[in-house]
Protein backbone atom coordinates (compact mmCIF):
# COMPACT_ATOMS: atom_id res chain seq x y z
CA UNK A 1 0.00 0.00 0.00
CA UNK A 2 1.07 3.47 -0.83
CA UNK A 3 1.59 5.52 2.11
CA UNK A 4 0.82 9.19 0.57
CA UNK A 5 -2.01 11.26 1.60
CA UNK A 6 -2.69 14.44 1.12
CA UNK A 7 -3.00 17.73 3.70
CA UNK A 8 -5.76 17.68 6.75
CA UNK A 9 -5.74 15.75 9.98
CA UNK A 10 -4.35 12.00 9.76
CA UNK A 11 -1.84 12.95 6.94
CA UNK A 12 1.81 12.37 7.81
CA UNK A 13 0.05 9.90 10.11
CA UNK A 14 1.06 7.54 7.36
CA UNK A 15 4.94 8.99 8.19
CA UNK A 16 4.54 8.59 11.92
CA UNK A 17 4.16 12.21 12.61
CA UNK A 18 2.30 13.20 15.82
CA UNK A 19 -1.28 12.40 15.77
CA UNK A 20 -3.57 15.00 16.46
CA UNK A 21 -6.98 13.40 16.91
CA UNK A 22 -10.11 15.12 16.89
CA UNK A 23 -13.73 13.92 16.71
CA UNK A 24 -13.37 13.66 12.79
CA UNK A 25 -10.56 10.81 13.81
CA UNK A 26 -12.68 8.52 16.03
CA UNK A 27 -12.78 5.55 13.70
CA UNK A 28 -8.93 5.97 13.11
CA UNK A 29 -5.90 6.44 15.80
CA UNK A 30 -2.50 7.21 16.63
CA UNK A 31 0.16 5.61 13.75
CA UNK A 32 2.94 5.35 16.33
CA UNK A 33 4.58 2.14 16.88
CA UNK A 34 3.75 -0.33 14.28
CA UNK A 35 4.54 -3.21 16.53
CA UNK A 36 4.79 -4.11 20.76
CA UNK A 37 8.41 -3.98 20.67
CA UNK A 38 10.77 -4.42 24.09
CA UNK A 39 9.68 -3.93 27.43
CA UNK A 40 6.11 -5.99 27.06
CA UNK A 41 4.22 -6.01 30.48
CA UNK A 42 2.61 -9.34 31.55
CA UNK A 43 -0.07 -10.22 29.95
CA UNK A 44 -3.43 -10.07 31.84
CA UNK A 45 -5.96 -12.66 30.57
CA UNK A 46 -9.51 -11.63 31.89
CA UNK A 47 -12.10 -14.01 32.04
CA UNK A 48 -14.93 -12.01 30.22
CA UNK A 49 -17.34 -14.02 31.71
CA UNK A 50 -16.68 -12.78 35.04
CA UNK A 51 -16.78 -9.54 34.32
CA UNK A 52 -19.40 -9.35 31.76
CA UNK A 53 -21.69 -12.71 32.65
CA UNK A 54 -24.15 -12.16 29.78
CA UNK A 55 -21.00 -11.78 27.29
CA UNK A 56 -20.32 -15.95 28.17
CA UNK A 57 -23.49 -16.46 25.73
CA UNK A 58 -22.27 -16.10 21.95
CA UNK A 59 -25.81 -15.11 20.84
CA UNK A 60 -25.82 -12.61 23.16
CA UNK A 61 -22.51 -11.60 22.04
CA UNK A 62 -23.88 -11.16 18.29
CA UNK A 63 -27.39 -9.75 19.61
CA UNK A 64 -25.06 -6.93 20.94
CA UNK A 65 -22.53 -6.72 17.82
CA UNK A 66 -25.21 -7.02 14.64
CA UNK A 67 -25.43 -4.10 12.76
CA UNK A 68 -29.30 -2.97 13.41
CA UNK A 69 -28.60 0.61 11.29
CA UNK A 70 -31.47 1.74 8.81
CA UNK A 71 -29.61 0.32 5.18
CA UNK A 72 -31.51 1.56 2.23
CA UNK A 73 -30.36 -0.96 -0.32
CA UNK A 74 -31.47 -4.11 -0.19
CA UNK A 75 -29.10 -7.28 0.43
CA UNK A 76 -27.76 -7.18 -3.27
CA UNK A 77 -28.53 -4.24 -4.56
CA UNK A 78 -25.68 -1.84 -4.66
CA UNK A 79 -24.37 -0.06 -1.16
CA UNK A 80 -22.05 1.98 -2.54
CA UNK A 81 -21.17 3.07 -6.72
CA UNK A 82 -17.84 4.34 -8.14
CA UNK A 83 -19.09 6.09 -11.00
CA UNK A 84 -15.88 6.75 -13.50
CA UNK A 85 -14.12 7.65 -11.03
CA UNK A 86 -10.53 9.46 -11.76
CA UNK A 87 -8.19 10.20 -9.06
CA UNK A 88 -5.23 12.24 -10.43
CA UNK A 89 -1.45 13.63 -8.16
CA UNK A 90 0.42 16.11 -10.28
CA UNK A 91 0.82 14.45 -13.76
CA UNK A 92 0.48 10.99 -12.48
CA UNK A 93 -3.30 9.20 -12.96
CA UNK A 94 -3.50 6.99 -9.68
CA UNK A 95 -7.26 6.06 -10.62
CA UNK A 96 -8.90 6.38 -13.88
CA UNK A 97 -12.26 6.19 -14.73
CA UNK A 98 -13.02 3.71 -12.15
CA UNK A 99 -16.38 2.00 -12.09
CA UNK A 100 -17.61 -0.60 -9.82
CA UNK A 101 -20.32 -1.67 -7.33
CA UNK A 102 -20.00 -2.59 -3.87
CA UNK A 103 -23.13 -4.56 -3.37
CA UNK A 104 -24.87 -4.59 -0.20
CA UNK A 105 -23.98 -7.63 2.13
CA UNK A 106 -21.49 -8.82 0.02
CA UNK A 107 -17.88 -9.61 0.56
CA UNK A 108 -15.67 -7.87 -2.60
CA UNK A 109 -11.89 -7.97 -3.03
CA UNK A 110 -9.97 -5.09 -4.72
CA UNK A 111 -7.07 -6.86 -5.96
CA UNK A 112 -4.52 -5.91 -8.09
CA UNK A 113 -0.21 -5.51 -8.64
CA UNK A 114 1.39 -2.93 -6.50
CA UNK A 115 0.33 0.82 -7.36
CA UNK A 116 -2.16 -0.56 -9.48
CA UNK A 117 -4.72 2.25 -7.83
CA UNK A 118 -6.26 0.08 -4.47
CA UNK A 119 -5.42 2.56 -1.91
CA UNK A 120 -6.47 5.65 -3.87
CA UNK A 121 -9.88 3.49 -4.21
CA UNK A 122 -10.59 3.27 -0.68
CA UNK A 123 -9.20 6.99 -0.18
CA UNK A 124 -11.80 8.20 -2.51
CA UNK A 125 -14.59 6.68 -0.57
CA UNK A 126 -13.53 7.14 2.85
CA UNK A 127 -13.18 10.94 1.86
CA UNK A 128 -9.05 11.04 2.30
CA UNK A 129 -9.14 11.88 -1.46
CA UNK A 130 -11.33 13.79 -3.04
CA UNK A 131 -11.98 12.54 -6.92
CA UNK A 132 -10.43 14.80 -9.59
CA UNK A 133 -13.59 13.83 -11.39
CA UNK A 134 -16.43 11.15 -11.57
CA UNK A 135 -18.39 10.15 -8.24
CA UNK A 136 -19.04 7.98 -5.09
CA UNK A 137 -22.20 7.11 -4.06
CA UNK A 138 -22.56 5.51 -0.58
CA UNK A 139 -25.91 4.20 0.35
CA UNK A 140 -27.81 7.08 -2.21
CA UNK A 141 -26.09 9.66 -0.55
CA UNK A 142 -23.11 11.34 -2.86
CA UNK A 143 -19.54 11.22 -0.53
CA UNK A 144 -18.59 14.46 -2.65
CA UNK A 145 -17.75 17.17 -0.28
CA UNK A 146 -18.59 15.19 2.92
CA UNK A 147 -15.81 15.30 5.62
CA UNK A 148 -14.22 11.89 7.09
CA UNK A 149 -16.14 12.27 10.11
CA UNK A 150 -19.41 12.86 7.99
CA UNK A 151 -18.21 9.70 6.42
CA UNK A 152 -17.77 7.47 9.22
CA UNK A 153 -21.20 8.38 10.35
CA UNK A 154 -23.04 7.64 6.69
CA UNK A 155 -21.91 4.09 7.93
CA UNK A 156 -18.06 3.38 6.16
CA UNK A 157 -15.58 2.79 8.39
CA UNK A 158 -12.02 1.34 7.49
CA UNK A 159 -8.89 -0.43 8.81
CA UNK A 160 -5.45 0.55 7.75
CA UNK A 161 -2.23 -1.52 6.54
CA UNK A 162 -0.56 -0.52 9.24
CA UNK A 163 -2.11 -0.41 12.53
CA UNK A 164 -3.33 2.39 14.33
CA UNK A 165 -4.55 2.08 17.86
CA UNK A 166 -3.59 4.54 20.84
CA UNK A 167 -1.32 2.47 21.72
CA UNK A 168 -1.28 3.78 25.70
CA UNK A 169 -5.26 3.07 26.10
CA UNK A 170 -6.64 -0.24 26.76
CA UNK A 171 -8.14 -2.50 24.29
CA UNK A 172 -11.12 -1.77 25.34
CA UNK A 173 -11.24 2.15 25.84
CA UNK A 174 -9.41 1.62 21.71
CA UNK A 175 -12.98 0.37 20.99
CA UNK A 176 -15.29 2.30 23.29
CA UNK A 177 -13.66 5.55 21.64
CA UNK A 178 -15.36 4.02 18.54
CA UNK A 179 -18.37 3.74 20.04
CA UNK A 180 -18.25 7.67 20.64
CA UNK A 181 -18.88 8.30 16.91
CA UNK A 182 -22.51 6.83 17.71
CA UNK A 183 -23.33 8.71 20.74
CA UNK A 184 -25.87 11.48 20.33
CA UNK A 185 -25.45 13.45 23.41
CA UNK A 186 -24.60 16.96 23.10
CA UNK A 187 -21.53 18.68 24.75
CA UNK A 188 -23.53 20.27 27.51
CA UNK A 189 -25.11 16.90 28.07
CA UNK A 190 -21.49 14.83 28.36
CA UNK A 191 -20.15 17.95 30.55
CA UNK A 192 -22.72 17.39 32.64
CA UNK A 193 -23.24 14.34 32.66
CA UNK A 194 -26.81 13.61 31.78
CA UNK A 195 -28.84 10.47 32.50
CA UNK A 196 -28.65 9.68 28.39
CA UNK A 197 -25.06 10.72 27.94
CA UNK A 198 -24.53 8.04 31.07
CA UNK A 199 -26.57 5.30 29.32
CA UNK A 200 -24.79 5.90 26.11
CA UNK A 201 -21.30 5.62 28.00
CA UNK A 202 -22.50 2.64 29.47
CA UNK A 203 -24.08 1.12 26.47
CA UNK A 204 -20.90 1.48 24.40
CA UNK A 205 -19.09 0.05 27.04
CA UNK A 206 -21.15 -3.05 26.54
CA UNK A 207 -20.93 -2.59 22.96
CA UNK A 208 -16.96 -1.96 23.37
CA UNK A 209 -16.64 -5.17 25.32
CA UNK A 210 -19.05 -7.65 23.31
CA UNK A 211 -16.91 -6.69 20.18
CA UNK A 212 -13.99 -7.42 21.38
CA UNK A 213 -15.44 -11.30 22.51
CA UNK A 214 -16.72 -11.10 18.67
CA UNK A 215 -13.00 -10.89 17.66
CA UNK A 216 -11.94 -13.10 19.80
CA UNK A 217 -9.99 -10.96 22.09
CA UNK A 218 -12.14 -10.11 25.09
CA UNK A 219 -9.80 -11.26 27.95
CA UNK A 220 -8.01 -8.98 26.85
CA UNK A 221 -9.87 -5.95 27.26
CA UNK A 222 -7.65 -4.26 30.37
CA UNK A 223 -4.61 -4.53 28.70
CA UNK A 224 -2.82 -1.50 26.68
CA UNK A 225 -3.25 -1.74 23.18
CA UNK A 226 0.40 -2.39 22.72
CA UNK A 227 0.57 -5.54 24.83
CA UNK A 228 -1.47 -6.88 22.29
CA UNK A 229 0.26 -9.52 19.86
CA UNK A 230 0.32 -8.47 15.88
CA UNK A 231 -2.49 -10.50 15.52
CA UNK A 232 -4.02 -9.25 17.94
CA UNK A 233 -3.67 -5.61 17.56
CA UNK A 234 -5.22 -6.29 13.83
CA UNK A 235 -8.17 -7.96 15.51
CA UNK A 236 -8.39 -5.18 17.68
CA UNK A 237 -8.70 -2.46 14.53
CA UNK A 238 -11.12 -4.42 13.43
CA UNK A 239 -13.45 -4.06 16.66
CA UNK A 240 -13.11 -0.65 17.07
CA UNK A 241 -14.06 0.08 13.00
CA UNK A 242 -17.33 -2.02 13.71
CA UNK A 243 -17.95 -0.12 17.04
CA UNK A 244 -19.08 2.93 14.52
CA UNK A 245 -21.86 1.01 13.48
CA UNK A 246 -20.98 1.14 9.94
CA UNK A 247 -22.61 -0.44 7.07
CA UNK A 248 -19.61 -0.92 4.87
CA UNK A 249 -16.22 -2.39 6.60
CA UNK A 250 -13.49 -1.53 4.46
CA UNK A 251 -10.28 -3.45 5.68
CA UNK A 252 -6.96 -3.09 4.10
CA UNK A 253 -4.39 -6.07 3.78
CA UNK A 254 -5.99 -7.12 7.23
CA UNK A 255 -3.83 -10.53 6.90
CA UNK A 256 -0.63 -8.61 6.13
CA UNK A 257 2.22 -10.46 8.14
CA UNK A 258 -0.16 -13.53 9.57
CA UNK A 259 1.08 -17.19 9.40
CA UNK A 260 -1.50 -19.83 7.45
CA UNK A 261 -3.65 -20.34 10.76
CA UNK A 262 -4.19 -16.33 11.68
CA UNK A 263 -5.00 -15.76 7.97
CA UNK A 264 -7.84 -19.24 8.17
CA UNK A 265 -9.24 -17.42 11.60
CA UNK A 266 -9.04 -14.15 9.78
CA UNK A 267 -11.36 -15.74 6.77
CA UNK A 268 -13.79 -16.86 9.19
CA UNK A 269 -13.97 -13.61 11.19
CA UNK A 270 -14.59 -11.82 7.74
CA UNK A 271 -17.17 -14.20 7.23
CA UNK A 272 -19.02 -13.46 10.49
CA UNK A 273 -18.95 -10.19 10.18
CA UNK A 274 -20.72 -9.90 6.82
CA UNK A 275 -23.13 -12.70 8.27
CA UNK A 276 -24.10 -10.29 11.31
CA UNK A 277 -25.28 -7.62 8.50
CA UNK A 278 -22.28 -5.94 7.00
CA UNK A 279 -20.90 -5.64 4.07
CA UNK A 280 -17.25 -5.81 3.46
CA UNK A 281 -14.42 -4.47 1.02
CA UNK A 282 -11.54 -6.08 0.97
CA UNK A 283 -7.83 -4.99 -0.21
CA UNK A 284 -5.72 -8.38 0.38
CA UNK A 285 -2.73 -9.20 -1.80
CA UNK A 286 -2.96 -13.13 -0.42
CA UNK A 287 -4.98 -15.00 -3.53
CA UNK A 288 -5.79 -17.81 -1.62
CA UNK A 289 -7.65 -15.85 1.08
CA UNK A 290 -9.48 -13.39 -1.30
CA UNK A 291 -10.77 -16.75 -3.34
CA UNK A 292 -11.53 -18.39 -0.67
CA UNK A 293 -13.72 -15.44 1.32
CA UNK A 294 -15.23 -13.18 -1.39
CA UNK A 295 -18.52 -13.29 -3.42
CA UNK A 296 -16.67 -11.21 -6.23
CA UNK A 297 -13.34 -9.62 -7.21
CA UNK A 298 -12.49 -6.39 -8.94
CA UNK A 299 -9.43 -6.28 -10.48
CA UNK A 300 -7.19 -3.33 -11.10
CA UNK A 301 -4.02 -2.22 -13.01
CA UNK A 302 -2.82 1.09 -13.81
CA UNK A 303 -5.72 2.42 -12.50
CA UNK A 304 -8.53 1.09 -14.27
CA UNK A 305 -10.68 -1.61 -13.75
CA UNK A 306 -9.54 -4.71 -16.25
CA UNK A 307 -11.96 -7.40 -15.02
CA UNK A 308 -14.54 -7.85 -12.47
CA UNK A 309 -16.71 -10.87 -11.21
CA UNK A 310 -16.97 -13.86 -9.32
CA UNK A 311 -13.29 -15.49 -8.16
CA UNK A 312 -13.36 -18.37 -10.29
CA UNK A 313 -14.38 -16.19 -13.57
CA UNK A 314 -11.68 -13.05 -12.37
CA UNK A 315 -8.84 -15.95 -11.57
CA UNK A 316 -8.98 -17.93 -14.89
CA UNK A 317 -9.58 -14.57 -16.97
CA UNK A 318 -5.98 -14.44 -18.84
CA UNK A 319 -5.90 -10.36 -18.34
CA UNK A 320 -6.01 -10.65 -15.16
CA UNK A 321 -3.31 -14.16 -15.16
CA UNK A 322 -0.81 -11.77 -17.53
CA UNK A 323 -1.57 -8.61 -14.91
CA UNK A 324 -1.51 -10.28 -11.60
CA UNK A 325 -1.81 -13.88 -11.02
CA UNK A 326 1.29 -14.53 -13.08
CA UNK A 327 3.34 -13.09 -10.83
CA UNK A 328 4.48 -15.43 -7.38
CA UNK A 329 2.44 -14.67 -4.38
CA UNK A 330 5.72 -13.35 -2.47
CA UNK A 331 6.22 -11.32 -4.90
CA UNK A 332 3.37 -8.75 -4.55
CA UNK A 333 2.65 -9.24 -0.79
N1 LIG B 1 -0.65 11.24 -2.57
C1 LIG B 1 -0.05 10.77 -3.65
N2 LIG B 1 0.79 11.55 -4.37
C2 LIG B 1 1.41 11.08 -5.49
N3 LIG B 1 1.26 9.83 -5.95
C3 LIG B 1 0.45 8.99 -5.27
C4 LIG B 1 -0.23 9.41 -4.10
N4 LIG B 1 -0.97 8.35 -3.63
C5 LIG B 1 -0.75 7.34 -4.48
N5 LIG B 1 0.10 7.72 -5.45
C6 LIG B 1 0.55 6.91 -6.59
O1 LIG B 1 -0.62 6.42 -7.21
C7 LIG B 1 -0.40 5.10 -7.70
C8 LIG B 1 -1.42 4.16 -7.07
O2 LIG B 1 -1.07 4.00 -5.70
P1 LIG B 1 -1.94 3.14 -4.68
O3 LIG B 1 -1.29 3.27 -3.35
O4 LIG B 1 -3.36 3.52 -4.79
O5 LIG B 1 -1.74 1.67 -5.26
P2 LIG B 1 -2.05 0.27 -4.58
O6 LIG B 1 -2.72 -0.54 -5.60
O7 LIG B 1 -2.77 0.48 -3.28
O8 LIG B 1 -0.60 -0.28 -4.33
P3 LIG B 1 -0.03 -1.26 -3.15
O9 LIG B 1 -0.54 -2.63 -3.48
O10 LIG B 1 1.43 -1.14 -3.32
O11 LIG B 1 -0.54 -0.75 -1.84
C9 LIG B 1 1.03 4.76 -7.36
O12 LIG B 1 1.82 5.05 -8.49
C10 LIG B 1 1.35 5.68 -6.22
O13 LIG B 1 2.71 5.96 -6.15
Amino acid sequence: MSTHEPGGVGAGAEHGEEFRGTEQDVAEATPEKDLPGGGVEEPVVVDVADVHPELADPEVVAEKVASDREVHAAVGEPLLRMEDVTVQFGGLTAVDGVTFDIRRGEILGLIGPNGAGKTTCFNAMTGVYRPTSGSVVFDGEPVGRKKRFQITQMGIARTFQNIRLFNEMTALENVVVGTDARHRTSVPGAVFRTPRHRREEREGIDRAMALLEFVGVGGRATDKARNLSYGDQRRLEIARALATEPKLLCLDEPAAGFNPAEKEALMDLIRQIRDDGYTVLLIEHDMKLVRGVTDRIVVLEFGKVIAQGTPDAVTSDPAVIAAYLGVPDDATA
